[in-house]
């Protein structure tokens, strides 16, 4: 038995929601760039839940099913007021906050398929309405109650600052959301397979996965492009921060991926909302800081840019703090864990590899006086 460093190019599930085949990213057969330039979020969740393009009437269904069921349990608003609310993340705000919904739900353990369903909804509707009140909380103000007339993305964003985004923020957020949904067997979606396969619930299985989204290595990247971002200051400063990054063997955040080998086709829509975005809100210097980053880094070492790298510099534009952009990956990603979870309850079988031993030989046990 010989183990595979970080499982790669292991095999290890079946799945009909999404897949990576020659740096082709698709959502059951959707190219990745056909959704973002058409598609909302809400006929995304849709599709990724129910392998098909919902019609009108199965839209809107789900649509108000999202809006009904984004209002939290006061006992989770309230329980936020206990969190050392000055120096918690966000991220593991969010992660003690889904976990808690859990003991709000009569249906929390439940099993059937349709009850599943019911869980997901609630899920996908309540983590944007957590990551927003959590922000506000953390401020002082006053959590902003949903409205049931907004959709999903524009809902996100109202609830985050207290007033309705214009046009432009609700469709470059839209189109973050349907980037980011779900992406074949990366860590978190991963981890959340191998949760709910010993047949835990719905419920431990997305709150392991915002453990594993949390890592800088994964969905942690894109708060730390904007650390990167922030740190360089001014595009004259990025070739010395970058060699000295290089020169202490120090990965660049929101560059490199185990599966693309040319590049992250989501990147390239990442940018050109980055560009427009930095126009429209007078801070260019982010975009032509990114994009020098991007060059260097990419002649240089050969590592292209992913999702998270172009990101960062869109999310700051919509006026987000950089410690959300994190929860906000789970706002999107957690269409596809859902997908996955409920995927693997139709085809159950409890994941559990094997380890190749490197340890010592057979040791005979020494009582503790003999050590
Ligand atoms: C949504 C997402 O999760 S996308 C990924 C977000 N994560 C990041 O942006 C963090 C930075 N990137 C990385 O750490 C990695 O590229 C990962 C985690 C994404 C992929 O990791 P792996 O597939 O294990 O690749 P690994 O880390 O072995 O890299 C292979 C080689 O490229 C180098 N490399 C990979 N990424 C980078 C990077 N961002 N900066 C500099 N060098 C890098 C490694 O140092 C390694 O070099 P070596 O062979 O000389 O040792
Ligand atoms: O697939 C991966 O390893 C990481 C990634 O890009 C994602 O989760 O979107």
């Amino acid at each position: 038995m010989t183990a595979t460093r970080g499982l790669e190019g292991v095999v290890a599930s079946e799945t009909s929601i999404s897949s990576i085949i020659d740096d082709t990213l698709t959502y059951v057969g959707y190219s990745i760039d056909d959704l973002a330039e058409n598609a909302s979020f809400e006929e995304v969740i849709y599709l990724l839940w129910n392998l098909k393009l919902p019609t009108q009437a199965e839209l809107d269904e789900l649509k108000q099913q999202l809006a009904e069921n984004m209002e939290l349990p006061k006992e989770i608003l309230e329980s936020f007021k206990t969190y050392p609310i000055e120096k918690v993340h966000p991220m593991a705000a969010l992660r003690t906050a889904v976990s808690a919904l859990a003991l709000y739900d009569e249906e929390a353990d439940a099993m059937d398929k349709e009850a599943n369903m019911r869980k997901a909804v609630r899920l996908q509707a309540k983590i944007p309405a957590i990551v927003a009140a959590f922000a506000r909380v953390r401020k002082g103000l006053e959590p902003v109650a949903p409205r049931k007339d907004l959709g999903f993305a524009a809902n996100f964003l109202y609830m985050l600052k207290g007033k309705e985004p214009d046009d432009i923020e609700v469709e470059a957020f839209n189109k973050a959301l349907v980037l980011h949904a779900d992406h074949e067997l990366n860590a978190s979606t991963f981890t959340a397979r191998v949760c709910v396969a010993t047949l835990s619930d719905v419920y431990s299985g997305v709150t392991a996965a915002i453990g594993a989204l949390k890592g800088p290595l994964h969905g942690g990247a894109n708060e730390q492009v904007m650390k990167m971002l922030t740190e360089i200051g001014s595009i004259d400063r990025v070739e010395d921060y970058l060699q000295e990054k290089f020169m202490n063997k120090e990965k660049i955040m929101g560059f490199g991926h185990r599966v693309y080998r040319k590049g992250d086709p989501r990147a390239k829509h990442l940018k050109k909302m980055s560009e427009k975005l930095t126009e429209l809100t007078g801070q260019r210097e982010y975009y032509d800081m990114s994009v020098k980053i991007e060059q260097i880094v990419t002649t240089e070492k050969g590592i292209p840019a992913n999702v998270d790298f172009y990101s960062a510099s869109v999310y700051h534009c919509l006026g987000i703090d950089h410690d959300l952009f994190t929860p906000i990956f789970a706002v999107s990603r957690v269409s596809g864990w859902l997908a996955h979870i409920l995927e693997q309850y139709s085809n159950n079988r409890i994941i559990r590899p094997r380890a190749e031993y490197v340890g010592p030989g057979m040791q005979k046990y020494i009582p503790i006086e003999n050590r």
